[in-house]
């Protein structure tokens, strides 16, 4: 598949990539609360219902946690493990296929432990199905035998805390979504904690960083941490070659144009998106698989991962209609704007 090749080769895609990315991930990621920048309000609650849980010596309530790709939601299912001290096995979705696969995930729990099951969205019916009692009293019924002999087996779970993590919350039943009696909604990062963020990273990888070289990858890094420290990389590479191996602004901005990384942190696809917008269709509405099928990505793709920055940072408008380039989008683009007579 074509379309999916280009989103994946995307660098300032949120989604995470090879085994090496994996790696180096695993060095990168904050193990406590304390070293995990940014999400102040979600790191702020949590904190409390930890301590409160390891004060009464209980599991943690189950945690949902949903928002963009790539703003640390794996980060901090771990996080949460490590500050109420147990276990943590992770899976997602689509790798528990039928009931039997969450019974074993299940079975392998101790009390207190945490099972992440990350693109919780993606559950087949039949597992979300045997959660809802998992979750709300400890037990799954299991069916056994076959034809005339069939029954159910109740099977007793030690307390367990379930994080899921999501990226489209609005597509979880409301069933599985009552059952979290924490739901945090993690938050696009301000340009000071991606500084952070690509301060203390470039100091794990021994890479020497200027204040402003730190700045201008924190504000094309479309908030999000690994996207930070995806163009850390890259940029870093540039400055080894050409420029003694110091992240300078210089060499910042020059790999970032090299990698056509704007400004704002819009890539290609970002641009040929309000490109289109504004050329094709005078600003829009235009409907989401039109955009798609012009821009040649999956609706999935650009509803996921290219439109919530987009929105956010105010370049493209959400209307019942279709999606509308903003006038932010017309100025940043060079283009002149049109009014509503023209
Ligand atoms: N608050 C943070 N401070 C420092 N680094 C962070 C922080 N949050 C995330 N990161 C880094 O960003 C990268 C992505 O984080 P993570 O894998 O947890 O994102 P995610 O939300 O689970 O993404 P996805 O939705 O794709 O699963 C990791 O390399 C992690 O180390
Ligand atoms: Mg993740």
């Amino acid at each position: 598949m074509v379309n999916k090749m280009t989103f994946d080769s995307r660098v300032v895609s949120g989604s995470s990539e090879s085994l090496e990315e994996e790696i180096i991930e695993k060095n990168l990621r904050p193990q406590y609360l304390s070293q995990y920048i940014g999400q102040t309000s979600v790191k702020k609650e949590l904190s409390i219902y930890i301590e409160a849980a390891k004060g009464r010596q209980e599991a943690l309530d189950h945690v949902l946690l949903y928002g963009p790709p790539g703003l640390g939601k794996t980060t901090m299912a771990m996080v949460v493990a490590n500050e109420m001290a147990v276990d943590i096995r992770t899976t997602s979705g689509p790798a528990i296929e039928k009931p039997g696969d969450l019974v074993a995930l299940l079975n392998d729990l101790e009390a207190g432990d945490i099972l992440f099951i990350d693109e919780i969205h993606r559950l087949p019916r039949m597992v979300e199905e045997m959660l809802y009692s998992a979750m709300e009293d400890f037990y799954v019924d299991i069916i056994v035998g076959q034809g005339p002999s069939t029954h159910p087996v109740h099977f007793p779970l030690p307390p367990f805390t379930l994080i899921g993590a999501t990226t489209r919350a609005g597509q979880l039943s409301a069933p599985l979504r009552d059952r979290f009696g924490i739901v945090s909604h993690m938050e696009y990062y301000e340009i000071k904690d991606l500084k952070e963020i690509v301060t203390r990273s470039a100091d794990i990888f021994d890479t020497k960083i200027h204040e402003d070289g730190a700045l201008e990858i924190a504000k094309r890094s479309r908030g999000t941490p690994r996207i930070a420290n995806r163009l850390l990389k890259r940029v870093r590479d540039y400055a080894q070659v050409q420029a003694n191996g110091v992240v300078t602004r210089e060499a910042a901005d020059a790999a970032l144009k090299m990698l056509k990384v704007d400004k704002k942190g819009l890539d290609t696809v970002d641009q040929r998106l309000l490109k289109l917008l504004i050329t094709g269709y005078n600003g829009g509405p235009v409907g989401l698989s039109t955009i798609a099928a012009n821009v040649g990505e999956e609706i999935e793709t650009i509803e996921d991962m290219v439109e919530p920055y987009l929105l956010q940072s105010g370049f493209l408008q959400r209307t019942p209609r279709g999606r509308i380039a903003t006038s932010l989008a017309y100025q940043h683009l060079g283009y002149p704007e049109m009014t509503n007579e023209q």
